[in-house]
């Protein structure tokens, strides 16, 4: 089988994160998720949520589906690396995403969640699509919606092609060759963290001279922006008048009618060129004239993340074989 579904910008002003139609249960409640390949549980907002946690959010009934079945002792409980998170407990129910179904999906319910869900209210959960291993039900762990949907595949692959400012696509158990140019270039996967961890070859700051690096980092779609080692940002952040590096915004700030360079980063011989507009995030407040970065630093972090920012510029193949491997594409 294969599946096929809308990835849209849940902001008109600036992408912070894509939601995907995602319906549960019999009869079927529709959520909108933000599917995020660096972390690895299915949560939803909830009927066991206090009302005073819930800001305009759908939510998922248990009570209210035939084929819902609680997960009995079951618990999770998550914190992502901005400090937001969740936590419930457990129903396995019929989760279809796009066509493609699968029967007996750990559905995790919010009993808690931290204010920035609360105050987002276009996100109504996560689905994770990152390896199982980092699952935090307990006692036993349980597998993402890829895994379970994996053996019913056409191709044990997904796809993400996501835009800058207009909806893309997820696509499950298949390669679109009408989504991207030229060929794949793939590189292996280190999934021991649990992450998709790969190897970029290195960058290039605007019309620069490409300086060939090994960098690890993951593909992490639940993320904004690009996170990368400091000398590779000061060097980008350095071809930009009046950038400094705020620590009251938490990063690099410049004026936000400076012009910015592109940024290219390699994987395997290939090169890929994040446009200047990707790279003008936002302005720090709405309507403010300093704008904050799509390109940051990655000492506070702990880990290179290749985000949204670096996603929309390419097509990029999550080939979840064994071994598994990530495929990047012009597009
Ligand atoms: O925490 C990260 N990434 C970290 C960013 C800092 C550097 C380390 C990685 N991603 C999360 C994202 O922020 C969340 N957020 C909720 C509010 C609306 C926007 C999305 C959403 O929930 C999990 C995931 O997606």
């Amino acid at each position: 089988g294969t599946g096929s579904a809308a990835a849209v910008p849940i902001n008109a002003d600036f992408d912070i994160a894509y939601v995907t139609p995602v319906t549960l249960g019999t009869p079927p409640q529709t959520l909108q998720l933000d599917f995020d390949s660096g972390s690895s549980d299915l949560w939803v907002f909830s009927s066991h949520l206090p009302t005073s946690q819930i800001r305009g959010q759908q939510i998922y009934a248990p009570n209210k589906s035939s084929t819902a079945k609680l997960l009995d002792g079951h618990s999770w409980s998550i914190t992502y690396g901005d400090g937001s998170g969740s936590r419930g407990n457990v129903y396995t129910d019929n989760v279809t995403v796009g066509g493609l179904t699968v029967g007996s999906q750990a559905i995790e319910c919010a009993q808690q969640v931290s204010s920035s869900f609360t105050t987002e209210d276009h996100i109504d959960g996560l689905v994770g699509l990152g390896f199982s291993t980092l699952n935090t039900v307990s006692p036993k762990s349980q597998l993402t919606f890829f895994d379970n949907a994996k053996s019913n595949l056409d191709s044990p692959v997904f796809t993400a092609d996501l835009k800058y400012k207009q909806a893309g696509t997820y696509d499950f158990g298949f390669i679109d060759e009408a989504k991207y140019t030229g060929e794949i270039t793939y590189v292996p996967v280190n999934s021991d963290p649990g992450y998709w961890t790969f190897p970029s070859s290195g960058y290039a700051v605007g019309s620069g001279n490409f300086t060939a690096s090994s960098i690890s980092g993951i593909a992490d779609t639940g993320t904004s922006l690009v996170y990368l080692p400091t000398a590779i940002v000061t060097a980008y952040y350095r071809q930009v008048q009046g950038a400094t590096n705020s620590r009251s915004y938490g990063g690099y700030v410049f004026p936000c009618a400076s012009t910015l360079p592109t940024f290219t980063f390699g994987v395997g011989a290939a090169r890929f060129t994040i446009p200047a507009a990707y790279l003008n995030y936002a302005p720090v407040t709405p309507g403010s004239a300093t704008c904050f970065g799509g390109l940051q630093s990655s000492s506070g972090v702990g880990i290179n993340i290749w985000g949204d920012v670096a996603l929309k510029a390419a097509f990029v193949v999550f080939n979840g074989g064994n071994p598994p491997t990530i495929g990047w594409a012009a597009k």
